[in-house]
């Protein structure tokens, strides 16, 4: 395409993952312009731009949307589109997309990580054994056992799926719950038993493990009722979004010991403020929404998003569009 490839309009580069190998894989195909750039100047750079490429930032809200009268799609990174007003988008005529499937491992791989790491009590090991003057007291870092426990997914999609594969590895009992139940084959595959009522999932589990979308439907789903159904001796893992889960809820239910513990990849907001009760309980664990932040996995985030950009400056079928 030479000179003339179509503009894109991109986060910062070094922000964000856009490593110089993503940037490389972006170049191929699109001119770009950072963000911050772009500000500088937003009537000079705006109406060239085709392609805004969003990993989570810049936000496509209305007054940049105004500034792009060019724009032909908005293609995000990563499964979820809960940042995006989608139907705002695409009155305009601009197309939304993300990119699904590719996403699926990593995150899964996260949820297992958090869950053993919250149930053996890693990150406290780690910090003993590296501080000199901590004493080893076996018994502060007690775990629990992970083989023969229960986990409780609640969302069986694609990355749901992935998370009951690994639980079973790790010689886990898999419940789930779902809007709808999937099949017979599938549930024999993943050796998962189906709970119609959110509820018993709730009671018998000893991990619960949220990877559900974030809708209308699941904000705020796990709240103060809840979390009074879960197990004192159990543990909520989190890989969806912070909003799914009551925050003020679940700080008292740590507090007072309705729950053992939990373990976040993602909060509301993102970032926590630095003064917020999540981030000075011993029983939490928190990672900065990191489920996709592999090597492997943004590589073929960025690819996915090109191909899905590439298809709609060329007024083709867009692999993964959403509306
Ligand atoms: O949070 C990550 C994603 O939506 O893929």
């Amino acid at each position: 395409m030479g000179d003339n490839k179509p503009w894109a309009l991109i986060s910062e580069v070094g922000e964000q993952g856009y490593l110089e190998e993503i940037i490389g894989i972006i170049t191929e195909r699109f001119q770009i312009i950072c963000y911050k750039d772009f500000l500088q100047n937003p009537q000079l750079h705006g109406p060239k731009i085709q392609v805004l490429f969003v990993w989570y930032y810049p936000k496509p809200e209305p007054w940049l949307l105004s500034l792009l009268p060019s724009l032909k799609v908005v293609a995000s990174g990563g499964v979820g589109i809960d940042h995006l007003d989608v139907p705002y988008i695409n009155r305009l005529g601009v197309k939304v997309t993300n990119t699904p499937d590719v996403v699926t491992n990593a995150t899964a791989d996260m949820a297992l990580g958090l869950l053993l790491a919250s149930a053996r009590k890693i990150v406290e090991g780690h910090q003993i054994a590296v501080n000199p003057k901590t004493t080893y007291i076996p018994q502060s870092l007690m775990g629990v056992e992970v083989a023969g426990s229960t986990m409780g997914i609640i969302g069986m999609g694609r990355i749901g799926c992935k998370i009951a594969q690994r639980g079973k590895g790790f010689d886990m009992k898999i419940l789930y719950h779902n809007r709808n139940r999937r099949s017979v084959e599938d549930e024999q595959a993943l050796g998962a038993t189906y709970c119609e009522n959110m509820d018993d999932l709730l009671k018998e589990s000893d991990f619960v493990v949220l990877a559900v979308n974030l809708t209308p439907e699941t904000t705020g789903l796990i709240g103060h009722r809840e979390l009074s159904l879960m197990k004192r001796t159990a543990t909520l893992v989190n890989v969806s979004r912070g909003l799914v889960v009551d925050q003020d809820a679940l700080v008292k239910a740590l507090q007072s010991g309705t729950i053992r513990a939990a373990a976040l990849d993602v909060t509301h907001p993102e970032p926590l403020p630095r003064d917020h009760p999540l981030l000075s309980l011993p029983n939490v664990l928190i990672t900065p929404h990191i489920g996709t932040n592999t090597y492997t996995t943004t590589r073929k985030m960025v690819q996915k998003m090109v191909e899905n950009a590439v298809a709609a400056v060329k007024g083709q079928s867009v692999p993964n569009e959403v509306s």
